[in-house]
Protein backbone atom coordinates (compact mmCIF):
# COMPACT_ATOMS: atom_id res chain seq x y z
CA UNK A 1 0.00 0.00 0.00
CA UNK A 2 1.19 3.74 -0.32
CA UNK A 3 0.14 5.63 2.68
CA UNK A 4 -2.21 7.91 0.27
CA UNK A 5 -4.25 4.35 -0.68
CA UNK A 6 -5.32 1.74 1.09
CA UNK A 7 -7.66 -0.97 -0.26
CA UNK A 8 -9.57 -2.83 2.08
CA UNK A 9 -10.93 -6.43 1.96
CA UNK A 10 -14.09 -7.28 3.17
CA UNK A 11 -16.91 -10.51 2.55
CA UNK A 12 -20.12 -9.94 0.64
CA UNK A 13 -22.73 -10.30 3.60
CA UNK A 14 -24.89 -7.74 4.87
CA UNK A 15 -22.89 -8.01 8.16
CA UNK A 16 -19.07 -8.38 6.30
CA UNK A 17 -20.67 -4.75 4.93
CA UNK A 18 -21.47 -3.06 7.75
CA UNK A 19 -18.38 -4.48 9.80
CA UNK A 20 -16.90 -2.94 6.65
CA UNK A 21 -18.25 0.25 7.36
CA UNK A 22 -17.72 0.25 10.61
CA UNK A 23 -13.79 0.22 9.37
CA UNK A 24 -13.64 2.70 6.71
CA UNK A 25 -14.89 6.03 9.67
CA UNK A 26 -12.44 4.41 11.76
CA UNK A 27 -10.00 5.29 8.67
CA UNK A 28 -11.21 7.73 7.64
CA UNK A 29 -11.41 9.53 11.24
CA UNK A 30 -7.78 8.87 12.09
CA UNK A 31 -6.29 9.45 8.60
CA UNK A 32 -8.44 11.88 6.85
CA UNK A 33 -6.56 11.95 3.75
CA UNK A 34 -6.44 8.22 3.18
CA UNK A 35 -8.37 7.40 0.23
CA UNK A 36 -10.00 3.79 1.23
CA UNK A 37 -10.93 1.62 -1.60
CA UNK A 38 -13.07 -1.30 -0.85
CA UNK A 39 -12.73 -4.48 -2.63
CA UNK A 40 -15.59 -7.42 -2.01
CA UNK A 41 -14.02 -11.20 -1.98
CA UNK A 42 -16.03 -14.35 -1.87
CA UNK A 43 -15.41 -16.76 -0.09
CA UNK A 44 -15.28 -20.88 0.44
CA UNK A 45 -18.43 -20.21 3.12
CA UNK A 46 -19.77 -17.87 1.13
CA UNK A 47 -20.17 -20.38 -2.16
CA UNK A 48 -21.03 -23.46 -0.32
CA UNK A 49 -23.98 -22.74 1.63
CA UNK A 50 -25.42 -26.45 0.53
CA UNK A 51 -22.98 -28.42 3.09
CA UNK A 52 -23.05 -28.32 6.66
CA UNK A 53 -20.31 -25.66 7.89
CA UNK A 54 -18.66 -28.37 9.32
CA UNK A 55 -18.47 -30.33 6.68
CA UNK A 56 -17.45 -27.50 4.04
CA UNK A 57 -13.32 -27.98 5.52
CA UNK A 58 -12.84 -31.19 4.30
CA UNK A 59 -15.30 -30.98 1.24
CA UNK A 60 -13.38 -27.91 -0.17
CA UNK A 61 -9.80 -28.79 1.19
CA UNK A 62 -9.63 -26.08 3.41
CA UNK A 63 -7.13 -26.60 6.03
CA UNK A 64 -7.56 -25.20 9.80
CA UNK A 65 -11.12 -24.01 9.12
CA UNK A 66 -10.11 -20.86 7.24
CA UNK A 67 -13.44 -21.02 5.08
CA UNK A 68 -14.14 -17.58 5.45
CA UNK A 69 -11.23 -16.12 4.86
CA UNK A 70 -8.85 -18.01 3.10
CA UNK A 71 -9.54 -16.17 -0.25
CA UNK A 72 -8.70 -12.95 1.47
CA UNK A 73 -5.59 -14.29 2.59
CA UNK A 74 -5.15 -14.85 -1.30
CA UNK A 75 -6.12 -11.15 -2.28
CA UNK A 76 -3.40 -10.03 0.68
CA UNK A 77 -0.98 -12.24 -0.80
CA UNK A 78 -1.32 -11.51 -4.53
CA UNK A 79 -1.38 -7.06 -2.99
CA UNK A 80 -5.16 -6.74 -4.50
CA UNK A 81 -5.82 -5.65 -0.98
CA UNK A 82 -3.92 -4.48 1.90
CA UNK A 83 -6.06 -5.47 4.96
CA UNK A 84 -8.78 -7.87 5.20
CA UNK A 85 -11.93 -7.10 7.65
CA UNK A 86 -12.55 -10.18 9.17
CA UNK A 87 -15.62 -11.15 11.52
CA UNK A 88 -12.43 -12.78 14.30
CA UNK A 89 -14.12 -15.72 15.68
CA UNK A 90 -14.11 -17.03 11.87
CA UNK A 91 -10.37 -16.54 11.56
CA UNK A 92 -7.79 -19.50 12.49
CA UNK A 93 -5.85 -19.01 15.67
CA UNK A 94 -2.45 -20.11 13.71
CA UNK A 95 -1.77 -17.35 10.74
CA UNK A 96 1.17 -18.40 8.37
CA UNK A 97 4.22 -16.03 9.78
CA UNK A 98 4.01 -13.96 6.62
CA UNK A 99 0.48 -12.61 7.82
CA UNK A 100 -0.83 -10.93 11.29
CA UNK A 101 -3.83 -9.67 12.99
CA UNK A 102 -2.01 -5.54 13.75
CA UNK A 103 -5.53 -5.08 15.47
CA UNK A 104 -8.87 -5.16 16.12
CA UNK A 105 -12.31 -2.71 16.82
CA UNK A 106 -13.94 -2.43 19.79
CA UNK A 107 -16.23 -5.38 20.29
CA UNK A 108 -19.58 -5.53 20.43
CA UNK A 109 -21.59 -8.03 22.63
CA UNK A 110 -20.22 -11.21 23.24
CA UNK A 111 -23.23 -12.90 24.19
CA UNK A 112 -25.40 -15.80 21.88
CA UNK A 113 -28.86 -15.06 21.26
CA UNK A 114 -31.94 -17.18 20.79
CA UNK A 115 -34.43 -16.33 18.48
CA UNK A 116 -38.05 -18.01 19.18
CA UNK A 117 -41.75 -17.58 17.75
CA UNK A 118 -42.55 -18.44 21.09
CA UNK A 119 -41.55 -15.76 24.10
CA UNK A 120 -39.11 -16.88 26.47
CA UNK A 121 -35.41 -18.32 26.65
CA UNK A 122 -33.88 -21.48 26.51
CA UNK A 123 -35.67 -22.73 29.86
CA UNK A 124 -38.92 -22.06 28.46
CA UNK A 125 -38.50 -23.72 25.35
CA UNK A 126 -41.02 -26.49 24.60
CA UNK A 127 -39.83 -29.86 25.08
CA UNK A 128 -38.52 -31.23 22.25
CA UNK A 129 -38.09 -28.26 20.38
CA UNK A 130 -36.19 -27.64 17.19
CA UNK A 131 -33.20 -25.37 17.15
CA UNK A 132 -31.36 -23.88 14.25
CA UNK A 133 -27.40 -23.90 14.36
CA UNK A 134 -24.41 -25.13 12.29
CA UNK A 135 -21.92 -24.26 15.44
CA UNK A 136 -20.94 -27.21 16.84
CA UNK A 137 -20.19 -25.13 20.07
CA UNK A 138 -23.74 -24.51 20.10
CA UNK A 139 -25.16 -27.76 19.62
CA UNK A 140 -22.99 -29.36 22.19
CA UNK A 141 -23.92 -26.66 24.81
CA UNK A 142 -27.53 -26.85 24.10
CA UNK A 143 -28.37 -30.17 23.99
CA UNK A 144 -26.22 -30.34 27.83
CA UNK A 145 -28.59 -27.74 28.55
CA UNK A 146 -31.37 -29.25 27.50
CA UNK A 147 -31.30 -32.79 26.34
CA UNK A 148 -34.78 -32.86 25.00
CA UNK A 149 -34.25 -29.98 22.35
CA UNK A 150 -33.04 -31.27 18.75
CA UNK A 151 -30.43 -29.50 17.32
CA UNK A 152 -30.97 -29.22 13.28
CA UNK A 153 -28.19 -27.43 10.72
CA UNK A 154 -28.90 -23.95 9.74
CA UNK A 155 -26.89 -22.67 7.41
CA UNK A 156 -26.79 -18.85 6.06
CA UNK A 157 -25.68 -15.72 6.52
CA UNK A 158 -27.75 -13.50 9.80
CA UNK A 159 -30.84 -11.73 7.24
CA UNK A 160 -31.00 -15.71 5.66
CA UNK A 161 -31.38 -17.40 9.03
CA UNK A 162 -33.73 -15.10 10.59
CA UNK A 163 -36.20 -15.88 7.77
CA UNK A 164 -35.71 -19.53 7.97
CA UNK A 165 -36.72 -19.53 11.31
CA UNK A 166 -39.95 -18.01 10.87
CA UNK A 167 -40.50 -20.65 8.56
CA UNK A 168 -41.81 -23.51 9.84
CA UNK A 169 -38.61 -25.95 10.23
CA UNK A 170 -37.09 -24.29 13.04
CA UNK A 171 -38.96 -23.12 16.76
CA UNK A 172 -35.93 -21.31 17.26
CA UNK A 173 -31.92 -20.28 16.19
CA UNK A 174 -28.95 -19.18 17.36
CA UNK A 175 -27.09 -15.97 16.61
CA UNK A 176 -24.47 -13.77 18.06
CA UNK A 177 -26.09 -11.13 19.20
CA UNK A 178 -22.91 -8.93 17.92
CA UNK A 179 -23.84 -9.90 14.40
CA UNK A 180 -27.45 -8.55 14.78
CA UNK A 181 -26.94 -5.37 16.48
CA UNK A 182 -24.58 -4.47 14.01
CA UNK A 183 -27.18 -5.00 11.32
CA UNK A 184 -29.30 -2.16 13.87
CA UNK A 185 -31.81 -5.27 14.87
CA UNK A 186 -32.79 -3.89 18.67
CA UNK A 187 -33.01 -6.95 20.73
CA UNK A 188 -35.97 -5.17 23.07
CA UNK A 189 -38.42 -5.43 20.68
CA UNK A 190 -40.09 -8.71 19.03
CA UNK A 191 -39.89 -7.69 15.18
CA UNK A 192 -41.27 -8.80 12.36
CA UNK A 193 -40.00 -11.17 9.55
CA UNK A 194 -42.11 -12.56 6.52
CA UNK A 195 -45.04 -12.04 8.96
CA UNK A 196 -44.05 -13.84 12.01
CA UNK A 197 -43.09 -12.10 15.65
CA UNK A 198 -39.37 -13.18 17.12
CA UNK A 199 -38.11 -12.51 20.09
CA UNK A 200 -35.07 -12.04 20.76
CA UNK A 201 -33.19 -13.79 24.17
CA UNK A 202 -29.60 -13.04 24.59
CA UNK A 203 -28.08 -15.31 27.27
CA UNK A 204 -25.58 -14.51 29.67
CA UNK A 205 -22.19 -15.61 28.53
CA UNK A 206 -21.53 -17.60 32.70
CA UNK A 207 -25.24 -19.88 30.91
CA UNK A 208 -23.94 -20.21 27.27
CA UNK A 209 -20.29 -19.66 26.74
CA UNK A 210 -19.55 -17.71 23.58
CA UNK A 211 -16.61 -18.51 20.51
CA UNK A 212 -13.52 -17.54 21.29
CA UNK A 213 -13.14 -13.67 19.68
CA UNK A 214 -16.70 -13.40 18.92
CA UNK A 215 -18.29 -10.14 18.36
CA UNK A 216 -14.49 -8.52 17.48
CA UNK A 217 -14.21 -7.43 13.90
CA UNK A 218 -9.75 -7.79 13.63
CA UNK A 219 -8.02 -6.52 10.65
CA UNK A 220 -5.35 -8.81 9.03
CA UNK A 221 -2.43 -7.41 7.00
CA UNK A 222 0.97 -8.52 5.15
CA UNK A 223 3.34 -8.81 8.44
CA UNK A 224 6.11 -7.18 6.51
CA UNK A 225 3.58 -3.74 5.54
CA UNK A 226 4.66 -1.31 8.15
CA UNK A 227 2.50 1.01 7.07
CA UNK A 228 -0.41 -1.17 7.11
CA UNK A 229 0.70 -2.28 10.65
CA UNK A 230 0.74 1.49 11.26
CA UNK A 231 -3.22 2.50 10.03
CA UNK A 232 -4.30 -0.50 11.57
CA UNK A 233 -2.50 0.52 15.30
CA UNK A 234 -4.01 3.56 14.71
CA UNK A 235 -7.43 2.24 14.55
CA UNK A 236 -7.44 -0.46 17.01
CA UNK A 237 -8.84 -0.61 20.51
CA UNK A 238 -6.20 -2.19 23.19
CA UNK A 239 -8.85 -3.38 25.38
CA UNK A 240 -10.42 -5.53 23.01
CA UNK A 241 -7.53 -6.53 21.77
CA UNK A 242 -5.73 -7.88 25.09
CA UNK A 243 -9.25 -9.66 25.11
CA UNK A 244 -8.84 -11.96 21.76
CA UNK A 245 -5.06 -12.42 22.46
CA UNK A 246 -6.14 -14.09 25.52
CA UNK A 247 -9.33 -15.89 23.92
CA UNK A 248 -7.70 -16.93 20.67
CA UNK A 249 -4.57 -18.10 22.61
CA UNK A 250 -6.33 -20.52 24.62
CA UNK A 251 -8.27 -21.79 21.55
CA UNK A 252 -5.05 -22.52 20.06
CA UNK A 253 -3.88 -24.53 23.01
CA UNK A 254 -6.25 -26.91 23.15
CA UNK A 255 -6.54 -26.68 19.07
CA UNK A 256 -2.75 -28.41 19.62
CA UNK A 257 -4.35 -31.50 21.29
CA UNK A 258 -7.85 -32.07 20.14
CA UNK A 259 -10.49 -30.75 18.50
CA UNK A 260 -13.44 -29.55 20.83
CA UNK A 261 -16.21 -27.47 21.13
CA UNK A 262 -15.13 -25.02 23.38
CA UNK A 263 -16.96 -21.73 24.84
CA UNK A 264 -14.27 -19.38 26.51
CA UNK A 265 -14.97 -15.78 27.37
CA UNK A 266 -13.42 -12.20 28.65
CA UNK A 267 -13.70 -9.88 30.84
CA UNK A 268 -10.91 -6.91 31.69
CA UNK A 269 -10.90 -4.89 35.05
CA UNK A 270 -8.09 -2.22 35.06
CA UNK A 271 -5.73 -4.42 33.58
CA UNK A 272 -6.84 -7.79 35.17
CA UNK A 273 -8.50 -10.64 32.60
CA UNK A 274 -10.37 -12.81 34.26
CA UNK A 275 -11.22 -16.07 32.05
CA UNK A 276 -13.68 -18.62 31.97
CA UNK A 277 -13.99 -21.45 29.43
CA UNK A 278 -16.11 -24.29 29.11
CA UNK A 279 -14.50 -27.65 26.97
CA UNK A 280 -16.30 -30.64 26.19
CA UNK A 281 -14.87 -33.63 25.59
CA UNK A 282 -14.42 -35.30 21.78
CA UNK A 283 -16.46 -38.73 22.85
CA UNK A 284 -19.30 -36.69 24.39
CA UNK A 285 -19.92 -36.30 28.53
CA UNK A 286 -19.72 -33.28 31.00
CA UNK A 287 -17.84 -30.69 29.50
CA UNK A 288 -15.23 -29.17 31.73
CA UNK A 289 -15.27 -25.83 33.30
CA UNK A 290 -12.16 -23.57 34.55
CA UNK A 291 -10.99 -19.94 35.13
CA UNK A 292 -8.13 -18.13 35.23
CA UNK A 293 -7.01 -14.54 36.45
CA UNK A 294 -3.90 -12.49 35.82
CA UNK A 295 -2.44 -9.60 33.99
CA UNK A 296 -0.70 -10.61 30.53
CA UNK A 297 -2.50 -13.00 28.03
CA UNK A 298 -0.93 -15.60 27.28
CA UNK A 299 0.35 -16.53 30.76
CA UNK A 300 -3.70 -16.47 31.80
CA UNK A 301 -4.61 -18.88 28.71
CA UNK A 302 -1.62 -21.01 29.62
CA UNK A 303 -2.51 -21.13 32.93
CA UNK A 304 -6.46 -21.92 32.11
CA UNK A 305 -5.63 -24.33 29.69
CA UNK A 306 -3.00 -26.26 32.45
CA UNK A 307 -5.98 -26.59 34.81
CA UNK A 308 -8.09 -28.08 32.52
CA UNK A 309 -5.54 -30.12 30.33
N1 LIG B 1 -19.67 -17.05 10.23
C1 LIG B 1 -20.46 -16.98 11.36
C2 LIG B 1 -20.32 -15.69 12.09
N2 LIG B 1 -19.13 -15.08 12.26
C3 LIG B 1 -19.32 -13.96 13.00
C4 LIG B 1 -20.67 -13.87 13.30
C5 LIG B 1 -21.33 -12.86 14.12
C6 LIG B 1 -20.47 -11.73 14.63
C7 LIG B 1 -19.48 -12.13 15.66
O1 LIG B 1 -19.71 -13.07 16.45
O2 LIG B 1 -18.42 -11.50 15.71
C8 LIG B 1 -21.31 -14.94 12.69
C9 LIG B 1 -22.76 -15.21 12.70
C10 LIG B 1 -23.23 -15.77 14.03
O3 LIG B 1 -22.49 -16.44 14.74
O4 LIG B 1 -24.40 -15.54 14.36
Amino acid sequence: MTMEQVVIGTRGSALALAQAELTETALGMAFPALQVVREIIKTTGDRRTDVALSQVAKVEGVLDKGVFTKELELALEAGTIDLAVHSLKDVPTVLADHFAIAGVLERAPIRDVLVTKVPGGLDTLPAGATVGTSSVRRAKQLLWLRPDLEVIDLRGNVPTRLSKVAGEDYDAIMLAEAGLVRLGHDLSKTELVDDVELHFAPLAEEVFYPAAGQGAVGFEIRADDADAVAIVKAINHPATFVRVTAEREFLRLLEGGCHTPVGVFTALDGGLITMQARVFPEQGGEPRTGKAEGCDPLEVAKELFESLA
